[in-house]
């Protein structure tokens, strides 16, 4: 490996099963029937278990690292678009007029973006990380996407880049990624960690007719039987038919880990990048939350295997990091109950495990809940309760 990654790797660990215990007793105390919060309250008790504190932190602010690359494989004919839109997508994004950008400044996430691998020479941008590892991957059907050194270093870019907004004050990281054709290495490397078919886990990317899509499942499988990787060699999978977003992703995604913030999941992409970071680090998956299902079908098979279950189903197939950030606000919201939410005792609500309401006033009139106590009903305006 590199020492960044060794280190990296050595530094990630168990959820704190203590936090937990405290998470899960803190829920069965709040004013609301026991898991009412369905799946939130699993999601918060796990973050305090990352966090290794009850309650966990709040996840702002949150910050998108969109990684971008190209791919040999698209000589192949994998997909209708042409390689250039790649960098005309980044130009894009570093003037803030794509989707995922829109999406950020909804929720008040930052976005990052990170030029990991596109195949042509980008101009200089005060918004643009030059991060390089080369100019495209190799086509796998020919020759290994990449080699050993870099993968490793295009897994660098992605710990780095963690590591930058992290510093800078990020409590949660959203993964983002933009590169024409990346949908195939995406549903080789799941292909080649789950053992499923290709012909099950391969979609129709941005959108392609059934022709494609049958040389899309061709190429995998020519690819896959060619390098014949073994999921006991992860890097060595990421060498042979990955791409250096992916790459960059999974050491993204490892250091989120090893820091203990959460990192959002988003598509296809994403998925199959945590994969290889799980494969490398099993004790990973604690810090990933599944932002969304795409409707890509790796998407599916991939989050099975890593035992997550998608926040959001809303049928998108972008990528870009879109479907993370929608996710945000009910990470958020997760958390924030913890913090937030009034427990039974102090806010004089009777608990049907208990029915002994607290009858005590001076505690009822300091708690969150029935703020307007004193206020005639109906008589006029009535001041509202939340500050924005
Ligand atoms: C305009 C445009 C914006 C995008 N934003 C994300 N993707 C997404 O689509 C691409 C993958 O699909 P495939 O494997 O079929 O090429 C990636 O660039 C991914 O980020 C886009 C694709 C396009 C065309
Ligand atoms: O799931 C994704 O992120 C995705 C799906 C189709 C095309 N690009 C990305």
């Amino acid at each position: 490996m590199s020492e960044l990654l060794d280190r990296t790797v050595v530094a990630i660990g168990p959820p704190d099963e203590g936090a937990m215990a405290q998470a899960r007793e803190l829920q069965g105390r709040l004013t609301k029937p026991a898991g009412s919060l369905g799946r939130l309250e699993e999601l918060s008790i796990r973050l305090a278990g990352l966090a290794r504190t009850c309650p966990p932190p709040p996840v702002d602010p949150a910050a998108v690292a969109v990684f971008a690359g190209d791919h040999g494989v698209h000589a192949q004919g994998v997909t209708p678009w042409p390689r250039e839109v790649t960098a005309q997508m980044v130009h894009n994004f570093v003037t803030g007029g794509a989707v995922v950008n829109a999406f950020a400044r909804q929720v008040g996430a930052s976005v990052t973006v990170v030029d990991v691998g596109v195949a042509v020479e980008l101009p200089p941008s005060p918004h643009l990380l030059d991060r390089k590892v080369r100019e495209g991957t190799r086509d796998m059907t020919v020759e290994t996407a990449m080699t050993r050194d870099e993968a490793i270093r295009a897994i660098e870019v992605g710990i780095e880049v963690a590591d930058r907004l992290l510093d800078a004050g990020a409590h949660t990281l959203i993964t983002g990624d933009m590169g024409i054709a990346n949908t195939t290495p995406s549903a080789a490397l799941i292909a080649a960690f789950t053992g499923a078919d290709p012909g099950v886990v391969t979609g129709l990317g941005t959108g392609i007719d059934s022709e494609t899509h049958h040389r899309k499942v061709e190429v995998i499988r020519a690819a896959l039987a060619l390098h014949r990787p073994s999921p006991q060699d992860p890097i060595g999978v990421l060498a042979c038919v990955g791409g250096l977003e992916h790459a960059a992703i999974t050491g993204f995604i490892l250091r989120a880990a090893a820091r203990r913030h959460p990192v959002i999941l988003d598509g296809v992409i994403a998925c199959s990048a945590a994969l290889v970071a799980a494969a490398i680090a099993p004790e990973s998956v604690t810090a990933m939350v599944a932002g969304h299902l795409s409707v890509e079908p790796g998407a599916a098979a991939a989050l099975a295997h890593l035992d997550l279950s998608p926040l959001l189903d809303l049928g998108l197939r972008l990528g870009e990091g879109t479907g993370a950030v929608l996710a945000l606000p009910i990470v958020a919201s997760a958390v924030r109950a913890l913090h937030e939410v009034a427990t039974f005792d102090t806010a004089g609500v009777t608990d049907a495990a208990h029915g002994d309401a607290s009858p005590d006033q001076d505690r009822r009139n300091s708690s969150r809940v029935g703020p307007m106590d004193g206020h005639p009903v109906g008589a006029g305006p009535v001041d509202v309760v939340n500050e924005p």
